[in-house]
């Protein structure tokens, strides 16, 4: 497919390929091993102009475009699936405060995210609720003259225990709904009143999720994102381009496993001949070739119009929840082709099957994308309604 794709994608596709292979693949069982989070590799993937592809080069962005970012995750992803799995230094908490952030919030922090000088987080999800994320949301921010003082909690935040920054959602107005969120850019390290608990979700252990606890977690005011209320739809926004993205992610681990099913179908033999000359074999290889290219085609179109700045909404969330069923479904085949060592921690499937799991849930679960999609079909609410008409900034290459 790379043929039909703008002609600087190969050369992307090969460097992300060639970074995984000689920086990451080698050493990130170690960082693991120890539990410990690679920041020299967060760091040389920022430098690499991964994390900033989708931002204009004055705020440190590689401006490659989301097709591009959408190859570099589906490449780490494919690759290494633990270290493919974050992408916070170039998802939502720098795209929080490029949509929503003033020049001199832009200029402080994103930056040093897209770099890698510093490990980001966004903390939205609550135990009460994920889905219905404003509905649900019970962390309040409260003003307290120079600063806001954040109470209540966050679920499944990746590197809540490590971040530098993160974007935090919490409600300045509990009675207004989703006009009553708030995005606040917050400094964990810098603040009293911020602990993160790591919750162990059986993934990677080098690059943890954790419970977050905020007990009046100060907040300069200087560092509420737009206006009070405006958090929702910068979230939203936000989540846009993530789906487009994560379904990268979940195309990347199909892939991975696909190739590892492939493999072993050439080596594996049974009576005499590898088990891939095997019709029934064959099958669930050909089941799993047509479900990837498919997932492929959907994610590089919602990355395409995020680039041409077209109404994405919809498509990112097809893409997204295509991508993850794709996933789920070539984890699942290719341990069924691997037979019980598809089950053991020597081989990679386990941990891919593990982490297609993940897709169902993270920005948004599958079923979210289902009542996004269903409801702009019957005409509820049409997904792509906000288009253009937010106010915020547009994620556009010229800024
Ligand atoms: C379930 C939802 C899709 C919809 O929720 P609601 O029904 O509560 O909200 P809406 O009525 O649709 O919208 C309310 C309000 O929000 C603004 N909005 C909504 N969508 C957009 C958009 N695309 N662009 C801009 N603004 C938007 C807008 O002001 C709306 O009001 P009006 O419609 O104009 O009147 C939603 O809640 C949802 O998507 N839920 C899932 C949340 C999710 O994805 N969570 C996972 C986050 S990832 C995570 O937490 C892990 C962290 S990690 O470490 O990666």
């Amino acid at each position: 497919m790379d043929d039909m794709l703008p002609e600087e994608i190969p050369a992307i596709r090969e460097s992300v390929r060639r970074f995984m292979e000689t920086e990451v693949c080698p050493v990130m069982d170690d960082y693991e091993a120890r539990g410990e989070l690679p920041r020299e590799l967060i760091k040389k993937a920022g430098a690499a102009g991964y994390y900033g592809a989708t931002f204009p080069e004055h705020v440190g962005g590689s401006e490659m475009g989301y097709l591009a970012a959408a190859i570099i995750i589906e490449e780490m992803a494919r690759m290494d699936i633990r270290y493919g799995g974050f992408n916070q230094n170039g998802g939502n908490c720098p795209a929080c405060i490029y949509l929503g952030g003033t020049d001199e919030q832009i200029r402080k922090y994103v930056p040093d995210l897209l770099a890698g000088n510093v490990v980001g987080m966004m903390a939205l999800t609550e135990a009460g609720g994920g889905s219905d994320a404003a509905g649900a949301m019970k962390t309040t921010a409260r003003r307290d003259g120079d600063v806001y003082k954040l109470n209540g909690s966050k679920m499944w935040a990746t590197l809540g225990d490590e971040c530098d920054v993160g974007i935090l959602l919490a409600k300045t107005d509990p009675e207004a709904g989703a006009k009553g969120v708030s995005a606040f850019i917050v400094e964990p390290k810098k603040y009293p009143g911020f602990t993160a608990q790591p919750i162990d979700v059986g993934l990677s252990k080098a690059f943890r999720v954790s419970a977050v606890y905020l007990d009046d977690f100060t907040v300069p005011a200087e560092n509420l994102l737009g206006k009070e209320g405006d958090g929702f739809k910068i979230i939203m926004r936000a989540l846009q381009g993530g789906r487009a993205v994560i379904g990268a992610k979940a195309l990347g681990i199909a892939i991975g496993a696909y190739e590892d099913a492939v493999r072993y179908a050439n080596e594996r033999v049974i009576k005499g001949s590898p088990i891939g000359k095997y019709q029934l074999i064959q099958g669930q290889i050909a089941e799993m070739a047509v479900a990837i290219e498919a997932s492929r085609a959907l994610v590089y179109q919602a990355a395409q119009l995020m680039d041409k700045e077209l109404p994405t909404n919809r498509i990112a969330s097809i893409a997204k929840f295509h991508a993850s069923q794709t996933a789920k479904f070539c984890t699942d085949t290719a341990q069924q082709i691997y037979g019980g060592y598809g089950l053991s921690r020597e081989y990679r499937i386990a941990k891919y099957k593990a982490y297609a799991d993940l897709m169902f849930t993270g920005e948004g679960t599958a079923n979210v994308q289902k009542v996004l999609i269903a409801e702009d079909a019957l005409g509820y609410k049409i997904a792509d309604r906000h288009h253009g008409k937010t106010g915020l900034r547009s994620m556009a290459k010229a800024g």
